[in-house]
């Protein structure tokens, strides 16, 4: 599934407007009947009493006609009453052309505009007089009116007070509308994107609506998949308005792509299903080299050295300090061991490794190096000889970004001719960044692409709806994965997944995006298998589920 900015949006529907020649006023009309359906979709559901207690916060797309909503009849809404909320933009044409279609499905709505009807211009002063001429009930927003609705009955809102074209924090009376919304508890179903969400990034304003539903008109936009603005949208319903799908040219490489089974086979020409060769030999499905463990994080090693396994890599060098040997040997009776030079006998690394790794690597196809190694006398020497020596493509994880970071960021490092895949948590891309995790949070898809772009490497930002950079910019993100992975080991095991995956021939871009998304599979997989509740969940089961 692809994802949009608000201006690549804007974009393409002047694309399908202006040189493909389809009337705004049918998308508006695509886009209203939509929202409509879904409103009397959640609302069977309600009737039903199949409405789960949250929404599940999940991202779909759903094309018209196919979610068994034919027509209601009037027996069947008895009780519903939709305030119907109308920004003075198109997003308020489409509140009021979802508004008509409610009626003629016998539900009762009422419209409430944000201003005076007679300031909607376009398509949407169109839809006002159509609403007019079919005599909906409307008013002008005075305080106390989404109250005053809920005395007399509503039963849910429509969100339709600001989409695409929003700037900034709501004002106004927009502001005391989203505030008055929320405040009702009433479900609230969100035109294209809950008003007040920043399309792009997934900051909220101060107001937000807080959805129940949120009904996507024709992309995805960015902003609905990072927190915080994918929990004020709900569950998100991507909805076909007519326009194309192909994209106007020059687009298909500038929009970012939902990690999906589908994306994983199109975009990233991946199969997830991972067919061996029948022929195939050990040396056929790679070699990974892990530098990895010290005395206290030793499990580090493990986890990730256990993880490259699953993933399918061949064979598994771990390369760790000499002091640990005696307490790891036979845990994961499939590896290598590769006992580091230079261990002063306290279990921790030592500059005087480095040599060593490269020439290991020499027959090797990977270098994953972080999960566990602690901070040492030397780390930034022993970094700088691996990133600059390394011949084949690089993980780096952990304390290795610590280190980077430690040594002012990657301007001063020089570019690798390999690949390089950094994967840090916020705290790590802060302190990569010079940022604060706060700043790093505000707009990680944003930020990533910019990073990764800039210094040519690929990016995984985690965190819930991980999100993959690519060096040219192209951008990834996942929604596998549950709370209950943020998890001691959980991102030592991506990294060794990330690492296994590259040692079978997978490029960079291919191995970080399809990592997480399996890395997030096996954690829904392991829950379940478990207790069902996400919190118990160990990062070993992660591997187990692989
Ligand atoms: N062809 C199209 O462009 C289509 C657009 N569609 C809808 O149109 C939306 C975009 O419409 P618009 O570009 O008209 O913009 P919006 O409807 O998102 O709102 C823009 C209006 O709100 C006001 N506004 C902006 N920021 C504000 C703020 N912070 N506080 C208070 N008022 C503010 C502006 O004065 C402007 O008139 C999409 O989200 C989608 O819902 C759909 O109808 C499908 C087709
Ligand atoms: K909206």
């Amino acid at each position: 599934m692809r994802m949009v900015t608000s201006e690549q949006m804007r974009a393409i529907d002047r694309h399908a407007i202006e040189q493909i020649g389809i009337p705004a006023v049918a998308l508006m009309e695509n886009a209203g009947r939509a929202i409509a359906e879904e409103v009397l979709a959640f609302c069977r559901l309600r009737r039903e009493g199949r409405l789960p207690e949250h929404p599940a916060e999940t991202i779909r797309e759903r094309q018209a006609g196919t979610n068994g909503e034919e027509r209601d009849s009037a027996q069947e809404h008895p009780a519903e009453h939709w305030l119907i909320l109308v920004g003075k933009g198109n997003n308020g044409g489409d509140g009021l052309v979802c508004a008509r279609h409610l009626a003629d499905a016998d539900v009762q709505v009422s419209l409430l505009y944000a201003e005076e009807p007679e300031r909607l211009g376009g398509e949407a002063g169109l839809q006002h007089n159509i609403a007019a001429a079919l005599g909906l009930p409307g008013e002008v927003y005075t305080p106390g009116a989404v109250a005053a609705a809920r005395s007399r009955g509503v039963t849910g809102i429509v969100d339709a007070l600001l989409g695409t074209g929003a700037k900034g924090a709501p004002r106004g009376d927009y502001a005391s509308l989203i505030r008055e919304a929320n405040e009702s508890r009433l479900p609230i179903v969100a035109a294209d994107i809950p008003s007040g969400l920043d399309a792009d990034t997934g900051m909220v304003h101060d107001p937000c609506i807080q959805a129940r539903i949120t009904v996507c008109l024709a992309f995805l936009k960015t902003g609905l998949t990072q927190y915080p603005g994918a929990k004020a949208a709900g569950d998100v319903i991507v909805r076909y308005i007519g326009i194309p799908r192909a994209l106007p040219p020059g687009f298909a490489a500038e929009v970012g792509v939902l990690l999906t089974e589908e994306s994983l086979r199109g975009e990233l020409g991946v199969d997830p299903g991972r067919r061996r060769e029948a022929d195939g030999h050990k040396g056929t499905y790679g070699h990974v080299l892990l530098a990895a463990g010290s005395l206290t994080m030793s499990g580090a090693g493990l986890l990730a050295a256990k993880a490259a396994l699953r993933a399918g890599s061949g064979l598994v060098t771990w390369a760790l300090p000499e002091a640990l040997l005696p307490h790891v040997l036979g845990a994961v009776p499939e590896l290598m061991l590769a006992p580091a030079t230079g261990d002063p006998g306290a279990g921790a690394w030592n500059a005087a490794a480095a040599p060593e790794l490269l020439r290991l690597l020499a027959a090797r196809d990977v270098l994953a190096v972080g999960p566990g190694l602690g901070r040492f006398l030397g780390e930034d020497g022993f970094l700088r000889a691996v990133w600059e020596g390394a011949p084949r493509p690089l993980v780096v994880d952990a304390d290795a970004l610590n280190v980077l970071a430690a040594a002012n960021g990657l301007a001063a490092w020089q570019r690798r001719e390999a690949a390089t895949i950094l994967t840090p948590h916020p705290g790590e891309m802060a302190r990569l960044a010079g940022l604060s995790t706060a700043e790093v949070q505000r707009d990680r898809i944003g930020l990533a692409r910019h990073f990764a772009l800039q210094h040519g490497v690929t990016l995984v930002l985690k965190g819930a709806r991980t999100v993959v950079a690519a060096p040219d910019g192209r951008v990834f993100v996942n929604v596998t994965g549950h709370p209950g992975m943020a998890t001691g080991g959980s991102g030592d095991v991506l990294t060794g997944l990330i690492a296994g995956l590259l040692a079978q021939g997978l490029n960079a871009v291919q191995a970080a995006a399809f990592g997480v998304y399996l890395h997030g599979l096996a954690g829904e997989r392991a829950a379940a298998a478990r207790t069902g509740n996400p919190a118990s969940l160990l990062a070993g089961d992660i591997i187990e589920a692989l």
